[in-house]
């Protein structure tokens, strides 16, 4: 395969951007490599700056749930911008996202737009605290709300991923605000109770964490949560930004029926363009700015352009077979996968919901981020190359989650599979 230009272009960027990426996880730093780079997209399917054909288990990360570049949102965003690119007034197109998503997760009475994940986490908390009178923060080791000061404690995803779950630049006053806890240990969340129960504001939690890899509440974690929280006037804030409108139409809370105080989207909202929301409770939600003390803003918050692509990816998503679908094809990856592991005699364990999935290059039951961390990297290298050089974009990272996007067809989830099984012998 030849990565000529994207390796020139690497070179040009580490010269001008920090690691030569915007974001760190698409430095390919733990896989040892250079990132190739796309010049478009359609489908399931990157096409890289030299040509390269990639199947794409990415999704940009999570929001490309119906694939890259659909005609229906492109259409839709086309006609949008000869009305002009943002106005920072309210628009129509902004009562419209907000009524779609509190008709569809019934947990959310009232909701306010952001242009990100992050700002949708750190305003929420910033609310807990503002409504409940309290200091400290819950949250989980290995889950990732973004890179909001407090919260990269303990953090996943890229800040794990370059070996910085507790970055640096986050003074020791704010991380103290923090008790970071191992997920599914119903006994550590009564212990931080016990000792700081009339403090703790929130508890604050991706409820599938899927940053750390991809693992599951067991033994009614997340019920526990919801009654401790409840017993002690905490909040209990999900943060679906990943798992929001990618699992069903109610996330996680639909699934388990758990009705979470705040819950923070972003992602498939934002139809591939910068969203974030946070929204709950009315008379918690009518605490923030401009009707309570709680201050939120944001210059392109609601923008008219992101509102409309966010916007026609629910409807599709509403209006079409799209989550049997993404279930169907992620059952057929997961019956390939499985089936490889088996031939090859490798033990490894392998979790899926829906059209998330995580390979672990462990023989371990997998319910937190210490057993997570139990993943070979000297296996997983390897494999992400050899899958890589076969056209299959895998995460360049063991702590990430794949997504399949309805766009994915029969045969390219079998070619996948097929790319598995050659990788995994590779490994040995
Ligand atoms: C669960 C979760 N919360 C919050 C965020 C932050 O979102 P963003 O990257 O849009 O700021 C992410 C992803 O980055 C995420 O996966
Ligand atoms: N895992 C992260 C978000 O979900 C990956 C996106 C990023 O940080 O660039």
């Amino acid at each position: 395969m030849n990565t000529s230009l994207s390796q020139q272009l690497f070179t040009r960027g580490k010269a001008v951007i920090p690691g030569g990426v915007n974001s760190p996880v698409r430095a390919f730093k733990l896989v040892d490599g250079t990132p190739f780079f796309v010049r478009s997209a359609k489908g399931a399917h990157l096409r890289d700056e030299d040509g390269n054909d990639y199947i794409d288990y990415i999704g940009t990360w999570g929001p490309a749930i119906l694939g890259h570049a659909p005609d229906k949102i492109i259409a839709a965003v086309g006609d949008a911008i000869t009305r002009g690119l943002g106005y920072g007034t309210p628009t129509a197109v902004e009562v419209d996202m907000a009524e779609t998503i509190v008709r569809w997760i019934p947990s959310i009475d009232k909701v306010r737009m952001t242009s990100s994940g992050t700002e949708a986490t750190m305003s929420a908390i910033r609310l807990a605290r503002g409504y409940t009178g309290r200091k400290y923060i819950i949250k989980f080791e290995g889950c990732y709300h973004g890179h909001v000061d407090s919260l990269l404690v303990s953090a996943g995803s890229g800040a794990l991923t370059c070996g910085k779950p507790d970055s640096a630049g986050v003074p020791d006053a704010f991380a103290a605000l923090t008790i970071a806890l191992p997920y599914n240990d119903k006994e550590a969340v009564r212990q931080a109770f016990a000792a700081h129960g009339s403090d703790i504001a929130a508890i604050i939690l991706e409820p599938y964490p899927a940053n750390a890899g991809l693992y599951f509440p067991k033994d009614n974690f997340l019920e526990y949560l919801r009654d401790i929280t409840a017993r002690h006037g905490a909040l209990l804030i999900f943060d679906e930004v990943m798992t929001g409108f990618r699992l069903g139409k109610d996330g996680v809370q639909g699934i388990h029926g758990i009705t979470p105080d705040i819950t923070c989207l972003g992602k498939v909202i934002g139809g591939g363009l910068p969203v974030g929301a946070f929204g709950g409770r009315a008379d918690i939600m009518d605490c923030v700015s401009p009707l309570g003390p709680v201050y939120q803003a944001g210059t392109l918050s609601g923008n008219p352009i992101a509102m409309t692509a966010g916007l026609t990816q629910l409807r599709e998503l509403e209006n079409t077979d799209a989550y049997s679908r993404l279930e169907n094809l992620g059952a057929r990856l997961e019956e390939g996968i499985r089936k490889a592991l088996a031939d090859t005699g490798n033990p490894f364990t392998f979790h899926r919901t829906g059209s998330m999935f995580c390979l672990f290059f462990t023989a371990k039951e997998v319910n937190n981020l210490q057993d997570a961390m139990t993943a070979s990297l000297e296996q997983y290298r390897p494999f992400f190359r050899s899958l890589l050089e076969q056209g299959v974009y895998f995460a360049p990272s063991p702590y990430e989650t794949g997504f399949i996007s309805a766009a994915h067809t029969e045969s390219d989830i079998d070619h996948t599979v097929a790319a598995v099984a050659r990788a995994l012998k590779s490994i040995g």
